[in-house]
């Protein structure tokens, strides 16, 4: 982790019992956001391991355990492929009515949401931005900016992640950079 980047989960933890608990940190590749991209031969020009974004995600409670909340904190680097910025890969919830928080720590982007008839509609996130993320919402995140964008998430343990439904049919609008500026097209 860079020297600026907010760091997680140390600083969190006022609770030293839970430092070094149930933390999961991945890591994704542009090999992993393979297909979601409208720009194909850009993607594949570019270097297939470069990192596009972090989660650190703590987790104290047993995946599907009703009642619980799970914290994460997502790194995603700026960029662009073609003209379609760097993005998360997206998802509904397994569970598609549970909700979410997320909020803005660092950089700037746009949380791009899409509900059950398939609307999209997008949220600037900047430092300090909270967003609320209803039950049946897919959503993805945008780096919109040139430097590091970093959000914080907060969703029950018995969300779960559906990815195959964005890795099938994808958002109905992508967000693009038209003459400098994010567009939802
Ligand atoms: O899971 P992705 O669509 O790749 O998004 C990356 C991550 O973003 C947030 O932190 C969510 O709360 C995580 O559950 C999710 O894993
Ligand atoms: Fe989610």
């Amino acid at each position: 982790m860079e020297n600026n980047k907010i760091v997680f989960p140390e600083l969190f933890f006022t609770d030293k019992n839970l430092v070094g608990r149930d933390v999961l940190k991945i890591s994704r590749n542009l090999s992993d956001l393979k297909g979601i991209f409208a720009d194909a031969e850009a993607f594949e020009r570019m270097p297939q391991n470069q990192l596009a974004y972090e989660v650190s995600s703590f987790l104290p409670e047993k995946e599907g355990t009703p009642g619980g909340l799970y914290f994460g904190i997502t790194y995603l680097y700026p960029g662009k492929v073609g003209n379609e910025y760097m993005m998360t890969k997206g998802h509904y919830h397994a569970n598609v009515d549970r909700a979410e928080f997320y909020w803005g720590l660092e950089g700037e982007g746009m949380l791009i949401l899409m509900d059950g008839q398939r609307n999209v509609w997008a949220e600037h996130v900047f430092p300090g931005s909270l967003h609320y993320i209803p039950g049946g919402v897919a959503h993805r995140m945008a780096n919109t900016g040139s430097s590091l964008f970093s959000f914080a998430a907060c969703w029950p343990s018995d969300a779960g992640h559906n990815y195959a439904e964005i890795a099938e049919n994808g958002f109905s609008a992508r967000l693009m950079e038209v003459n400098g500026v994010p567009h939802l097209i």
